[in-house]
C-alpha cells in the first residue's frame, strides 16, 4: 500500500537517453510506485525548443523552456542535457532548492564532482550518477556501497564504446583504425566529432569518477594520464594477436608507491595497452563495456554489458530515480562520498608495468646483445624477444626463434621485446638510449602490457 505522497520528477534534456526515461518513467509508472512506496510523477521536461519533432511518444504538454521554475517544483531533478553549463548551475540550483539529482553527465562529474557533492552534503540532498560510467553497467553503486568495506587494489576498466568496437574490428576483421572508425561513425557509435572517444578525453572523465570512490581521494580530471588509440596500427594489432594478446583502451585506477620517492599514492591512467587473449577482458567484443575490479578481499571481479545506448542508460538512470525516491520516503540525509583518504595522485612516472617494445634493427652480428645490454644497464628485465628478418629481395618476413646475431645479411630485422615489471621512468631511458643506437632503424613502437 503507498501511504507516501507522489514525488516530483522534473527531467532536463529529452535526447538519446532523456527521451527513454521519459517513456519508462511514463509507461511502468505503477510498477514504480509499488516499488517504491510512492507514486513517480513526471511533472515537466526542460528543452530548448518545445516545437522541436521528437521520436519518442512523450506527452507534448510536459515540455517547457523553463528549467529553473520547472526544479523549484521538483522533488527529484533528472540532468540529461549533458555539458558543463547550464547543467552546472541547475544541479547547484536543484540541490539548494531541496531536491536529489540523477545525472548520466561524466564530463561534468570529473570537471566538477566535488563542488556538487559538497553542496549536496549542505543540503542533506544526494547525486546519483550511474549513468555516468559505463552506461548501464552497475559500478558506481557497487564501489561506492557493495565494496565500501574491502580495500580496492586496481581497476581495469573497457569504459569507451566506441573505442572498443574500433579495436575490436581492427583484431577480428583485420581492420584499420580509418575504416573501423568510419563504420562506429555510420553506425552511431561514435559522436560526429569522435574527439573524445579516440583520444580517450571520455575514458579519462570515467577513470577519474572510479578512482575517486574506489580510493576515497578527489582526482581532477587533469591529473588523469591520457593517451588515446589514434596511433594503432593494424600492424601492431596483428602483431598483438601473433604474440598472444589484444589491444584494449584500457581506463586504469591503481594504489601505487612510487619506486624512487616511496610515496603511496593513486595513479589513474588511460592509454592503449596489451592485455592477454586469457583475461576476461579480452572476450569484451564490439561496443561492450567491463570494468574489472581488483580488490583485497574479494579478489577479482568484473562488470559487464552496454556502456551506452539510449535505453540501456536509461536503466541506470531509472535506479538512481528510484534510488533518490526510496531516500524520500525513508526520510533521512544522503549518503556523503568520502574523500577522505587524500591520497596524493602520483604521475605517470610513478607507474610501473610490463612493456613490450618492436623496433627496426640491422640484421647484423651484435646486434641483439648490444640491445639487451641497454635493458640491463637500466635495470629492465626481458621476460621474452621474437626477431622476424626482413628479407631483401621480397621485403617480406620470416620468424626466428630468436636472433642470434650470425645472419650475414645487410638488410633489417624487427626485434619484439616483452619485458618484467619495470618503472616507467627506467623503461623510458632505456627506450630513449635505444633509439640512440646507429643499429636501430626506428622504434616502432612501445606499448604497455597490462593486467598480469
Ligand atoms: N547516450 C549514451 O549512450 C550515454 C551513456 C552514458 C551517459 N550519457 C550521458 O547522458 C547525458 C545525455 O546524453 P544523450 O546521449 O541523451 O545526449 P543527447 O545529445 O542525445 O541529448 C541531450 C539533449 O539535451 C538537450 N539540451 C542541451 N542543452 C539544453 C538546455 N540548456 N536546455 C534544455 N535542453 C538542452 C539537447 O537539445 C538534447 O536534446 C550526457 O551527459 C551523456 O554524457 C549518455
Ligand atoms: N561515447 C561514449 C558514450 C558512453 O559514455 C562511448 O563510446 O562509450
Ligand atoms: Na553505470
Amino acid at each position: 500500500m503507498i501511504a507516501y505522497r507522489n514525488l516530483r520528477v522534473a527531467l532536463l534534456g529529452a535526447g538519446s537517453v532523456g527521451a527513454q526515461v521519459a517513456t519508462l518513467l511514463t509507461e511502468h509508472h505503477d510498477e514504480l510506485a509499488s516499488r517504491v512506496g510512492a507514486g513517480l510523477d513526471l511533472i515537466g521536461i526542460a528543452v530548448r525548443d518545445v516545437d522541436a519533432p521528437r521520436t519518442a511518444p512523450i506527452d507534448p504538454a510536459l515540455f517547457t523552456t523553463d528549467a529553473m521554475g520547472l526544479i523549484e517544483s521538483a522533488d527529484i531533478v533528472i540532468e540529461l542535457m549533458g555539458g558543463i553549463e547550464p547543467a552546472r548551475s541547475y544541479i547547484l540550483h536543484a540541490l539548494n532548492s531541496g531536491a536529489d539529482v540523477v545525472t548520466g553527465n561524466k564530463a561534468l562529474l570529473a570537471a566538477h564532482g566535488p563542488e556538487l557533492q559538497a553542496a549536496a552534503e549542505q543540503v542533506g540532498a544526494q547525486v546519483y550518477y550511474e549513468a555516468a560510467v559505463a552506461g548501464a553497467i552497475p559500478i558506481i553503486r557497487p564501489l561506492r556501497d557493495s565494496l565500501a568495506g574491502d580495500r580496492v587494489k586496481r581497476i581495469l576498466g573497457i569504459v569507451n564504446g566506441t573505442t572498443n568496437f574500433i579495436l575490436d574490428k581492427m583484431d577480428v576483421e583485420g581492420d584499420t583504425f580509418e575504416n573501423a572508425l568510419a563504420v562506429a561513425t555510420e553506425l552511431g557509435y561514435a559522436e560526429a566529432d569522435p574527439t573524445a572517444d579516440i583520444e580517450g578525453y571520455d575514458a579519462a572523465q570515467k577513470a577519474a569518477i572510479l578512482a575517486r570512490l574506489a580510493f576515497h581521494t578527489d582526482v581532477p580530471v587533469e591529473a588523469v594520464h591520457r593517451e588515446g588509440i589514434t596511433q594503432i596500427t593494424a600492424a601492431q594489432v596483428a602483431q598483438a594477436q601473433k604474440a598472444g594478446y589484444v589491444v584494449k583502451l584500457l581506463a586504469i585506477c591503481e594504489r601505487i608507491t612510487d619506486p624512487s620517492s616511496g610515496i603511496d599514492g593513486v595513479s589513474a591512467r588511460v592509454y592503449p595497452a596489451l592485455i592477454s587473449r586469457q583475461h576476461p577482458l579480452a572476450a569484451v567484443h564490439g561496443g561492450k563495456n567491463a570494468v574489472f575490479v581488483e580488490a583485497e578481499a574479494a579478489g577479482d571481479l568484473m562488470f559487464y554489458g552496454a556502456g551506452a545506448g539510449g535505453i540501456e542508460t536509461a536503466s541506470a538512470v531509472l535506479g538512481d530515480v528510484v534510488s533518490a525516491a526510496r531516500r524520500h520516503v525513508a526520510g533521512g540525509p544522503g549518503v556523503a562520498e568520502t574523500t577522505h583518504a587524500n591520497l596524493t595522485i602520483l604521475p605517470i612516472d610513478s607507474v610501473s608495468t610490463r612493456y613490450q617494445i618492436t623496433l627496426e634493427v640491422s640484421d647484423a652480428p651484435g646486434v641483439l646483445a648490444r640491445i639487451a645490454s641497454l635493458f640491463s644497464e637500466h635495470g629492465v628485465s626481458v621476460e621474452t624477444v621474437q626477431q622476424s628478418i626482413a628479407s631483401v629481395e621480397s621485403g617480406a618476413t620470416r620468424p626466428d626463434a630468436l636472433a642470434t646475431g650470425t645472419s650475414e645479411s645487410s638488410g633489417t630485422a624487427t626485434l619484439v621485446i616483452v619485458t618484467h615489471v619495470a618503472s616507467e621512468r627506467a623503461l623510458s631511458r632505456t627506450v630513449a638510449d635505444i633509439a640512440d643506437q646507429q643499429v636501430v632503424v626506428r622504434v616502432e613502437s612501445v606499448l604497455r602490457v597490462e593486467g598480469a
